[in-house]
């Protein structure tokens, strides 16, 4: 075995000064001819925190049956995880995209430390997928990514009729109860029957979404974003996956030959035709930079001008993502939008073929007849739903989440709040009123820090009824689960003296998703004199990871990322 297939591995393990590596190895189950082996880490974010990654070690121990039957020596190791759905509304939720970061961290230090020459890494839960990536981006080390699957819906007799339930219905029952819509019965009815089991939210959210954008970047198999959590398909994504690394050391390819420039247009436009989640931008931001590939939150508006979104998926749709893995998943749309010359097909891949390759390999297609996803010529909306908004508000831009259903403007007055908590009772409270734009500021990447997830507020909004009437801007984001006239990602955030920080009630607000603007009527006057007089609040925390966060963090239009400027 040539060590041209160990570089890392090799100079770990090989010749006599090395025993003492060989020794500690041979406690944890490698036997002689294991050390002629590749090194094949298998990054698990198993933990019984959530739903979406309590099967994961199950999944890991086929992804290292799959290394070791090509040929690799696999090792399974242990990253943490956290749950939106369970912290969303907390203090404890300005942890999450902090985790992104951690997780990040902590594959980069296993498999740096401990020498694997490659490795699969299997996340389920929406920040642990990004951060899989920009493991495997900074690494630069052959590797494949394996989402964990999406969750099966939920079923429940609601006010005499059968509903399919998620987690989003749940937050959604919360404004239904506070406006007394549902009783304590139903309530506890809809939080007891909406997660059935294992794997991630079950609509085109966060999960889902960053599973197919990984898909279409090439990182992980044909295919395998729609498979659910349960399922033999997913046994066997597992365990190809593992062997796909082997095949990917054989033939050099490491992922920046596939994380390109093009591939990310690829990623980006999968993530329109889907209708995916606004964190979208936030991690390919991210993860191209990790990559060291030139990404702009402007790509999105470029790209978004020729790519329809096809995709009746839930939140704003009527389809969860079990219903696409029963029409056949992602390749078919993949397929279409390639021959509609709106993806690259000459892109590498995980399976060491090019993009168009395994599109044409594939025997998968639509039946006749489905709903799910629409034909491009009776798009949904024919350009994207993720707009990039600039305006006095948001001079370093803003990510708006606009499908059209909600209207294409808005003008209204602000109703301004320092923390989502505030807003939070306000609106369970019936402070709201029809016309309010509510701002929810000090909730960015520095002042949260951490930029919460505005899930509790956008969907007690809708519990009240008030979807249609009531916008909502922040420097924080949005859960995949989000719907509404929601624009987030306001940059700069208010604890860097963005103007979001100086909007006083009363302030008239446009949001214009067609011309993508966002702005206050002020003149730039008006604007400095109240700048003038703003100080920069004192920081939220001053020890610990989301003091070290808040520190080294970027701004969301640069995928708030913390290894950049160093
Ligand atoms: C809890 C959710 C719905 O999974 C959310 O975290 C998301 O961003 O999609
Ligand atoms: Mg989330």
């Amino acid at each position: 075995m040539s060590d041209e297939r160990r570089p890392y591995s090799s100079p770990m393990l090989d010749g006599p000064d090395r025993a003492p590596s060989r020794g500690m190895l041979y406690a944890v189950g490698f036997e002689k001819e294991d050390f002629s082996k590749p090194h094949i880490g298998i990054a698990s974010t198993w933990s019984q925190v959530t739903p979406c990654n309590i099967h994961i070690d199950r999944l890991a121990k086929e992804s290292a049956k799959g290394a070791d039957a090509a040929g690799g020596k696999a090792v399974i190791f242990n990253t943490i995880t956290i749950s939106d759905g369970i912290s969303m509304g907390t203090e404890g939720m300005k942890y999450s995209l902090v985790s992104r970061e951690v997780i990040a961290d902590s594959i980069e230090t296993v498999v740096g430390c401990e020498g694997m020459d490659g490795f699969v890494a299997i996340g389920g839960c929406d920040k642990n997928m990004p951060a899989c990536v920009m493991a495997m981006a900074r690494m630069n080390r052959p590797s494949v990514f394996v989402y964990g699957g999406t969750i099966l819906p939920g079923c429940a007799t609601i006010k005499g009729k059968e509903e399919q339930l998620d987690i989003v219905s749940i937050f959604e029952a919360v404004g239904k109860h506070a406006s007394g819509e549902f009783s304590d019965e139903e309530l506890e009815t809809v939080e007891s029957c909406a997660i059935p089991g294992e794997g991630s939210c079950g609509g085109m959210y966060t999960a889902n979404t960053m599973a197919s954008a990984i898909e279409a970047l090439g990182m992980s198999l044909p295919n395998s974003s729609a498979q659910a959590a349960v399922s033999d398909d997913k046994m066997r994504d597992c365990f190809d996956a593992g062997a796909a690394v082997l095949n990917l050391i054989d033939k050099g390819i490491k992922p920046r030959d596939i994380m390109t420039r093009k591939a990310f247009e690829n990623a980006i436009t999968v993530v329109i035709a889907l209708g995916g989640s606004t964190n979208a931008v936030l991690h390919l931001l991210g993860m191209a930079s990790a990559a060291e590939v030139e990404l702009s939150i402007d790509d999105f508006t470029e790209i978004g001008k020729r790519v329809p979104l096809l995709a009746d998926l839930k939140p704003s749709g009527r389809f969860v993502m079990a219903e696409l893995v029963r029409i056949g998943g992602t390749v078919p749309l993949m397929r279409m939008l390639l021959e509609a010359g709106l993806l690259h097909g000459d892109c590498m891949t995980v399976t060491g073929k090019t993009m168009a390759e395994n599109l044409a390999n594939s025997p998968l297609v639509y039946p006749e007849g489905q709903e799910v996803i629409r034909p491009l010529d009776n798009p949904i909306k024919k350009d994207s739903h993720l707009r990039i908004l600039y305006g006095n508000i948001a001079p370093g831009g803003a990510v708006a989440k606009i499908t059209g259903k909600e209207g294409e403007s808005f003008t209204g007055k602000a109703k301004v709040f320092d923390s989502e908590d505030d807003a939070m009772k306000s609106i369970l409270e019936g402070g709201i009123q029809d016309g309010d734009v509510i701002v929810i500021r000090r909730e960015g990447p520095k002042g949260g820090p951490g930029m919460r997830e505005m899930l509790g507020p956008t969907s007690a909004i809708m519990g009240r009824g008030l979807g249609k009437t009531v916008a909502l801007i922040t420097d924080g984001r949005f859960s995949g689960g989000s719907h509404g006239f929601v624009v987030g990602h306001i940059t700069p955030e208010a604890h860097e003296g963005g103007p979001i920080g100086l909007l006083v009630d009363g302030d008239e607000i446009t949001i214009d998703a067609v011309n993508n603007k966002i702005s206050v009527n002020l003149d730039d006057e008006a604007l400095q004199a109240r700048r003038d007089n703003w100080t920069q609040p004192e920081p939220r925390y001053t020890r610990g990871v989301l003091a070290k966060y808040a520190k080294l963090v970027t701004s969301a239009s640069e995928g708030a990322v913390t290894d950049k400027y160093l």
